[in-house]
């Protein structure tokens, strides 16, 4: 079975069995997913070389978590977390050009926080050190794109290969920045993949959190009092229902719909980026998943 699939199999049983959340289906018919979020050439790296475009998603994917903390880290004016991420890794690749495979290897938590503008000392700096130099381990002397070579072209086996290849996308049941990596491939032009429409939405907490907004999502009065009140929930239980809620909902629209669940994911994140949506507490876990 594909890992797409095997989500999506995860992710229906977890929602049948859900005790903390609800998908209110006929809201869900009635939602508007929104529009397709233009390209953004300045706080992200699109104007290089593709072999340094490469590096740079490459890079970017494996520091594209942290929502846990992201109400601690220093954002750029008018920027989310991931923006304030994306936009200074763009930086310094414009100033300096990409990270080579032996630089990610040497990289510390102190030159990390250096270049995305944090303080040295932060928690999620010493994470994000983490997996960049599990990156430059996993890459060995190839380049990004060598990777995406030796995927043959198919969005399953680049999925299963940084799965396999680092622990920090061992995202079980759900895989969400291993299968976000292969949509960005290709949204950064760096070449086709096949199988990217059987990716499953990708499983953070802003998509869920567009969904409660739009009332497609219901969660129990325990739940909805702890994240609105921005207290922590732990990694598994509600959290993961949460996100395998969100997911399952996505695939029924995308059946009706005829959207793939990758562009449903991409018009609804985009549109999570709204300050009347971001003005609501969304559920915060610190994890290395997403
Ligand atoms: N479901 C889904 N989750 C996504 C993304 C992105 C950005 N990627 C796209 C952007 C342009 C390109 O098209 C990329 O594809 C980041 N995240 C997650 O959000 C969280 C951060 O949110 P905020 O606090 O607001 O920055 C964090 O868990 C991060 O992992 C996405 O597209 N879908």
């Amino acid at each position: 079975m594909s890992l797409p699939d095997e989500v999506r199999r995860h992710a229906a049983e977890v929602a049948a069995s859900a005790r903390h959340v609800r998908i209110e289906d006929e809201l869900l018919d009635a939602l508007e997913p929104g529009e397709a979020p233009p390209a953004d050439a300045e706080r992200h790296f699109l104007d290089g070389e593709p072999e340094d475009v490469a590096d740079y998603v490459l890079a970017l994917n494996a520091v594209n978590f942290g929502s846990g903390w992201f109400p601690t880290l220093r954002k750029r004016p008018g920027c989310s977390g991931y923006w304030t991420v994306a936009w200074a890794l763009a930086d310094r690749w414009r100033a300096e050009g990409p990270w080579s495979a032996a630089e990610l290897r040497a990289l510390t938590a102190e030159e990390v926080a250096t270049t995305l503008g944090q303080p040295p000392g932060h928690e999620l700096m010493a994470l994000y050190a983490q997996a960049l130099r599990a990156l430059g381990a996993f890459l060995g002397d190839r380049r990004a794109l060598d990777l995406v070579g030796d995927a043959g072209g198919r969005a399953d086996r680049l999925a299963r290969m940084v799965v396999d290849g680092m622990p920090f996308y061992r995202d079980h049941g759900l895989y969400k920045r291993a299968q976000i990596l292969c949509a960005d491939v290709e949204g950064f032009g760096l070449g086709r993949l096949e199988g990217l429409d059987r990716l499953t939405m990708f499983a953070d907490n802003l998509v869920p959190h567009v969904l409660r907004c739009a009332g497609v999502l219901r969660y129990d009065d325990a739940l909805a009092e702890r994240i609105d009140a921005g207290r922590l929930l732990p990694i598994g239980g509600a959290e993961h229902e949460i996100r395998c809620c969100a997911l399952h909902a996505i695939e029924r629209l995308s059946e009706r719909t005829g959207v793939p669940p990758r562009t449903l994911d991409a018009w609804l994140w985009h549109a999570g980026q709204r300050p009347e949506v971001k003005a609501r507490p969304r559920h915060r876990t610190r994890t290395v998943f997403y």
